[in-house]
């Protein structure tokens, strides 16, 4: 690159040298100069001139008659060491040399040279001077000018040529003058197959049009920045970002000049995260957020066009029983499978969502009737319980459907979504398979549930829960051997409240563990005090739930209690029902047989309803098997509950379990189990559950209870 000169140079340029053959010509020559404003610097030797020559010199002055030797030597090197440097002004002041061979070769050799024949006036001296040093100036601002203009050039090219992003230059009719690599890089083609092809080729139809405009703008002087879609020599597509601005050259657009840069994974990254942001990851559905957002432009268009919109919930049965016993990876299967099929049975303008796990929402746009509503609901709950076959197991889901609908049951997305929901719900109560419309006693009914789980939240610290206790029989002596405690709540406002209504609630909001101590804490004492009245002995059974069996710390807390209440463990016994004991079976069984072997009694409670597999029952840490009353209320009319309670009776005794029969109202059943050799009974037949204190009176009385219910 060429070496610029500096400020200094350039002042010293101005600089006149002048070399004498003796220090007086030289300080001769120089004050005759400085009289004509001419600033000179006197080199009193050959060596001193080579030296001020290379800090810059506008010209040299010589006052010698002959130009040779080391002089010449000097001057021949210095003009030829820089181009810009060949120019330099070179004057003889001589005197008889002026025409001799040497100074001849001279001229040839510096073609700057000038020489002076002596006498010379002193103004054609200074002038001689002045036009040297002015010529040298002009000289010297030409080649700065074309040094700029060089480097401006490079650095352009630099930026053009090295520039990441494809860069081009067009003329004013769109043809290539110049590509630089990245752009023959990005779509393959060299400037001269740019300069030979159309647009045509290279652009992607839809997007020429743009593309041409864009150029339009740009060859106008507008610049331009806009997005299109390439063809590369390959045949590929490729996303660019075109940013287009004109050439302007001396206040003229000459062409334009462009920088395209490539955006398609950008672009796809960008599309991949929309994506993600409204699409469920697993199974590619709607996910709640396009679901909100689908619901609620359908809602905008179905109060402009008067149509209505119908909302499916739903949600899959035993797919937490799959997704543990097979593995998440066959669970996810299960749930893309599902997703496939909900698309398949819904018209492509309708929208399936997954609101995670395994809930999902089906927006019906554009709703016939509340009958192809409940066609699709059918469809639904069909192709979702058709078998699937993940690998090697082929399992089967259920489904309960829950629905709404606009306008009918509400204006907003909110509500239709909890409506729904809602609606689901109560079909699961009717069992799996169903599907069922929400109508507004529903929301009555979670209103009520609010209002119940509020208030029982307060129960135990108000003091409206109390135990009632139930007496259980023996066949034989006919006496009173055991209490069964039944909780009661007194509600402030409903009166007395039965457990039926309230245990599943308790359970559900994580309360139960609390009320099944309370009751437990309550009754042990009870028996206590019955048994420190000197009453005869009973055994106090109390009902446990699936969640505090499977409590890690259950069997603590019954140690704690018992032992609080003095009570003798085998004077408590604990009713667990079928359901609860299999819940959790391993726990379960661990808990019991750690309680029974410290002398507490277990009784299996509701026996029949449940898993009812009586081969199961022998290896279950139970002492006594409670049957349910739905066996015996009609065991006198209804030959198959009489056939199972005499087997079921039977197979205890086998395998040397007590036997209870519940709900034992009438003559005719306690016949009836007298005959199985039934060895206890509980039911209204013998009292009806009752206070604490009532039951001390109970206890005390000597009156039989057979005598006292046959009466
Ligand atoms: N129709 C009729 N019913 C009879 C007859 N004899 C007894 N019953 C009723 O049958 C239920 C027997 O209790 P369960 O099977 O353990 O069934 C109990 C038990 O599962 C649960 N429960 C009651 N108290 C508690 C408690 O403290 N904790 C837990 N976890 N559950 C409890 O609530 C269920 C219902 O309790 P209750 O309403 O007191 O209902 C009691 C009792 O009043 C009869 O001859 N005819």
């Amino acid at each position: 690159m060429t070496r610029l000169p500096d400020r200094q140079s350039e002042l010293r340029s101005q600089r006149l040298l002048i070399h004498a053959a003796t220090v007086k010509d030289g300080q001769l020559a120089s004050e005759v100069l400085a009289s004509g404003g001419v600033i000179s610097t006197v080199c009193n030797s050959v060596a001193a001139l080579q030296q001020a020559l290379l800090e810059g010199a506008g010209a040299v002055l010589t006052v010698e008659d002959a130009l040779e030797g080391q002089l010449m030597d000097v001057l021949r090197a210095y003009v030829a060491q820089e181009p810009d440097w060949s120019d330099l002004p070179i004057l003889v002041l001589a005197g008889q040399g002026a025409d001799s061979v040497i100074m001849q070769r001279a001229v040839q050799s510096l073609p700057n040279l000038v020489v002076l024949e002596r006498p010379v006036r002193t103004a054609s001296l200074i002038s001689s001077v002045r036009s040297a040093l002015l010529a040298r100036g002009r000289q010297y601002e030409v080649s700065e000018t074309q040094a700029r203009l060089r480097e401006n050039e490079q650095r352009f090219k630099s930026m053009f040529d090295n520039h990441p992003d494809g860069a081009f230059i067009r003329d004013l009719d769109g043809s290539f003058l110049s590509i630089n690599e990245a752009h023959e890089y990005l779509l393959g083609y060299s400037l001269e197959e740019f300069q030979a092809m159309s647009e045509e080729r290279y652009v992607v139809p839809e997007f020429l049009e743009r593309t041409r405009s864009a150029f339009d703008g740009a060859r106008l002087g507008n610049a331009q920045k806009f997005h299109t879609r390439k063809i590369r020599k390959d045949n590929t597509r490729v996303d660019v970002e075109v940013v287009l601005f004109p050439v302007v050259v001396d206040g003229s657009i000459v062409g334009v000049h462009g920088v395209a840069r490539d955006v398609t994974q950008a672009n796809h990254n960008e599309r991949r995260i929309r994506y993600l942001a409204t699409h469920d990851a697993l199974t590619g559905l709607a996910n709640r957020t396009m679901l909100d957002d689908r619901l609620h432009h359908a809602l905008e268009q179905a109060k402009r066009n008067d149509r209505q919109i119908g909302v499916l919930f739903l949600d899959l049965n035993r797919f937490k029983q799959i997704n543990d016993s097979l593995g998440h990876e066959k669970g996810d299967q299960l749930l893309k499978i599902i997703a496939s099929r909900l698309l398949g049975s819904v018209r492509e303008a309708d929208t399936v969502a997954r609101l995670g796990g395994d809930e999902f929402v089906i927006v019906l746009e554009d709703l016939e009737s509340s009958d192809a509503m409940s066609a699709i609901a059918t469809a639904v709950i069909d192709t979702v319980e058709e078998p699937i076959r993940l690998e090697n197991h082929e399992v089967s889901v259920s489904t309960s459907v829950g629905g709404s609908v606009f306008p009918r049951d509400a204006w907003d997305a909110n509500s239709l979504l909890k409506f729904a929901d809602l609606a689901m719900y109560r079909a699961k109560e009717q069992g799996s398979g169903a599907f069922r419309f929400f109508d507004k006693r529903m929301n009555q009914h979670v209103l009520e549930r609010l209002l119940t789980e509020n208030a029982l939240r307060l129960a135990l610290q108000n003091n409206e829960l109390e135990v009632y206790y139930q007496p259980r029989v023996n066949v034989e002596s006919e006496k009173i051997v055991g209490l069964e405690a039944l909780i009661r709540w007194h509600h402030p406002g409903r009166g007395l409240v039965l457990p039926s209504e309230f245990i599943p609630l308790a359970e559900e909001i994580g309360m139960i563990t609390q009320i099944g101590e309370w009751v437990l804490e309550t009754a042990c004492r009870q028996s206590r005090i019955w048994s420190d009245m000197g009453l005869p002995p009973t055994r106090i059974s109390v009902n446990i739930s699936a969640y505090q069996l499977s409590s890690p710390t259950f069997v603590e807390r019954i140690q704690r209690v018992l032992g609080a209440s003095g009570l003798n463990p085998c004077d408590l016994e604990l009713e667990i029902t079928e359901s609860s004991l299999m819940k959790n079976l391993e726990v379960s069984c661990e808990h019991l047989n750690s309680l029974r072997s410290q002398g507490i009694f277990i009784a299996m409670d509701d026996f029949g309803t449940g898993y009812s597999s009586l081969a199961h029952i022998k290896r279950l840490p139970i002492d006594t098997l409670k049957i349910d009353q739905s066996f015996i209320v009609n065991i006198a009319e209804d030959h198959n509950d009489a056939a199972i309670v005499s087997a079921t009776i039977a197979l205890a005794h086998h395998l040397g379990l007590n036997v209870v029969a519940e709900g034992v109202t009438d003559e005719e059943q306690v016949a009836f189990l007298k005959a199985q050799h039934c060895q206890e009974l509980q039911g209204y037949l013998f009292g009806k559950p009752r206070p604490a204190a009532q039951t001390t009176e109970l206890l005390k009385s000597p009156k039989s209870v057979f005598a006292t219910a046959v009466l």
